[in-house]
C-alpha cells in the first residue's frame, strides 16, 4: 500500500488530497462536490466550543458515512466499561504481560478492559485496555463513539488505517483516534500487543508550559497526522461501534475508508516517544513526574486531569545527594503503568514489558526494597544514563476500578505487596 506520508504539527488546520482539486474552496458544501463526492462534517466538540478548543473536521467522501445496515448488539467477553463489577481495592496490583492469543484474533477480538473510571455516559475518566492480536482486521472496520483511543504499542507494528489517512505505528510510538474515526488494524509483523486507553472526557492535548518556557516536554512538531487516502471497494464487510460501553455490529457493503481529501482540525495522530524533550533536575531532588507529561486531558477542575498520559524516557540523573529514583509516596491520583522496553528505576523486578501496575488514591508505593538499598548506596557524585527503557502512566484524577477480569486473571501477581516486605528499619534515636 502506497501512503503519502504526514502532515506535521498538533491540532492544526490540516488540508489533504488524495485527488488533487477535491476540496472547495471559499465554502465547505458545495452544491455538487468535485468527483462526485460527498461533503460530510464530522465534529469532535460541541458546535459552539471556544475556538482554542474546537475541533471538526470536513471529509469529501465516496458515500456518506450514514450508509449501512441497523447496527445490532455484538457480544465482546472482555472489551466494555463495566468498572463497578469488582471493589475498588487499596491494594497494590501488578500484572504479568498478556499473553499473545493462540487462535486467530484481530485487534478488536482482542480488546480486554483492565480497568477505569467514570464513563461514556457522563462523559468523564476512562477505560484502560490491552491489545493482544496475531491477525490483522479483515473486512471489518471500528469506531468508538464512547471516546478518544490513545494506543500504546509495546510489541509489533501496526498499520491503523483510518478514514483520515494511514498510520504506521512501532513500538516507542503512540496513536490517537479520535472518537469517531473508523478504522482498520493491519499487524505489520504478525502479532502485536499494547495498551489503549479509551478517553472519555475532554480531548488529549499538549499541556501547558508555564515557567519551563516556549519549549521542551512533547513538541508540536513531532505531531504526524496522515495525509488523506482511500480505498473504494465493495464486499460483504462489518462495521463495528463502541456505543456506551457495548459494542454494535453493522453490515456494510463498502468500505467506510473511502475519504478522498479532508480539512479540519479533527484527525489521527501519532507522536514518536523518543523525540520528548526531557526536563529534569539539575540540581537536587527527584521532580514530580508531571514534567514528563506528553498529553493531557483536562478535566472541569483547573490542574486536575482527567487523564495524564506521561512517560520515563531514557535520561540522564544527575541530582547531587539525592535519593534519585522515584521517591515513596502516596498520591491524591490514581496511577496505572506500564512498560513498553527495558526496565523502570523504581523497581528490580517483577515489572516487565507487556505487564502493568495499578497504585489507587492514596496506597502506598515507591521503589521496592532492592531498588532501595541500590540507590540508597550509590555514588551520586557522578551522573547516571537511564537508557534504552521507556515506561509510561495513565494518571486519573479519579479512582482507577480493575474489572472482575483483571483481578481473576493468573497474570495478577499475588506476591506484588512482597516488594516492599524486605525495606528495613535503620532509624536509631542516637
Ligand atoms: O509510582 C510511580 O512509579 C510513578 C511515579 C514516578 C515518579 O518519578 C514520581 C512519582 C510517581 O508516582
Ligand atoms: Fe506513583
Amino acid at each position: 500500500m502506497e501512503t503519502k506520508g504526514y502532515q506535521s504539527g498538533f491540532g492544526n488546520e490540516f488540508a489533504t488530497e488524495a485527488v488533487a482539486g477535491v476540496l472547495p474552496h471559499g465554502q465547505n458544501s458545495p452544491q455538487r462536490v468535485a468527483h462526485g463526492l460527498y461533503a460530510e462534517q464530522l465534529s469532535g466538540s460541541a458546535f459552539t466550543a471556544p475556538r482554542h478548543s474546537n475541533r471538526r473536521s470536513w471529509l469529501y467522501r465516496i458515500r456518506p458515512a450514514a450508509v449501512h445496515r441497523p447496527f445490532e448488539p455484538r457480544a465482546h467477553e472482555h472489551f466494555h466499561n463495566r468498572f463497578d463489577e469488582a471493589p475498588a481495592t487499596p491494594n497494590q496490583l501488578r500484572w504479568d504481560p498478556w499473553p499473545l492469543p493462540a487462535r486467530p484474533t484481530d485487534f478488536v477480538d482482542g480488546l480486554v478492559t483492565l480497568a477505569g473510571n467514570g464513563g461514556p455516559a457522563e462523559q468523564a475518566g476512562c477505560g484502560i485496555h490491552i491489545y493482544a492480536a496475531n491477525r490483522s482486521m479483515l473486512g471489518r472496520f471500528f469506531y468508538d463513539a464512547d471516546g478518544e483511543l490513545l494506543l500504546v504499542p509495546q510489541q509489533g507494528r501496526l498499520r491503523v488505517c483510518t478514514e483520515l489517512g494511514v498510520l504506521d505505528v512501532a513500538p516507542l510510538e503512540i496513536a490517537v483516534i479520535p472518537r469517531g474515526v473508523r478504522f482498520r488494524v493491519e499487524l505489520i509483523d504478525g502479532e502485536a500487543r499494547g495498551y489503549v486507553c479509551e478517553n472519555f472526557g475532554a480531548l488529549l492535548r499538549l499541556p501547558d508550559l508555564g515557567p519551563i518556557g516556549a519549549n521542551s516536554m512533547a513538541l508540536p512538531r513531532d505531531f504526524l497526522t496522515p495525509q488523506a487516502w482511500y480505498e473504494d471497494v465493495e464486499g460483504d464487510f462489518e462495521l463495528i461501534a463502541k456505543f456506551q460501553g457495548s459494542l454494535w455490529t453493522a453490515a456494510i457493503d463498502h468500505s467506510p475508508l473511502d475519504v478522498v481529501a479532508w480539512h479540519g482540525n479533527y484527525a489521527p495522530y501519532k507522536y514518536d516517544l523518543t523525540t520528548y524533550n526531557t526536563v529534569g533536575s539539575i540540581s537536587v531532588d527527584h521532580p514530580d513526574p508531571s514534567i514528563f507529561t506528553v498529553l493531557t486531558s483536562p478535566s472541569d477542575t483547573p490542574g486536575t486531569a482527567n487523564v495524564d498520559f506521561v512517560i520515563f524516557p531514557p535520561r540522564w540523573l544527575v541530582a547531587e545527594h539525592t535519593f534519585r529514583p522515584p521517591y515513596f509516596h502516596r498520591n491524591v491520583a490514581s496511577e496505572f503503568m506500564g512498560l513498553i522496553q527495558g526496565a523502570y528505576d523504581a523497581k528490580e523486578g517483577g515489572f516487565v514489558p507487556g505487564g502493568a501496575s495499578l497504585h489507587n488514591c492514596m496506597s502506598g508505593h515507591g521503589p521496592d526494597a532492592a531498588s532501595f538499598e541500590k540507590a540508597s548506596g550509590a555514588d551520586v557524585s557522578k551522573p547516571d544514563h537511564l537508557t534504552g527503557t521507556m515506561a509510561f502512566m495513565f494518571e486519573t484524577r479519579k479512582v482507577i476500578r480493575p474489572t472482575r477480569q483483571a483481578l481473576d486473571a493468573p497474570q495478577l501477581q499475588g506476591s506484588y505487596y512482597e516488594c516492599w516486605q524486605g525495606i528495613r528499619k535503620h532509624f536509631k534515636e542516637s
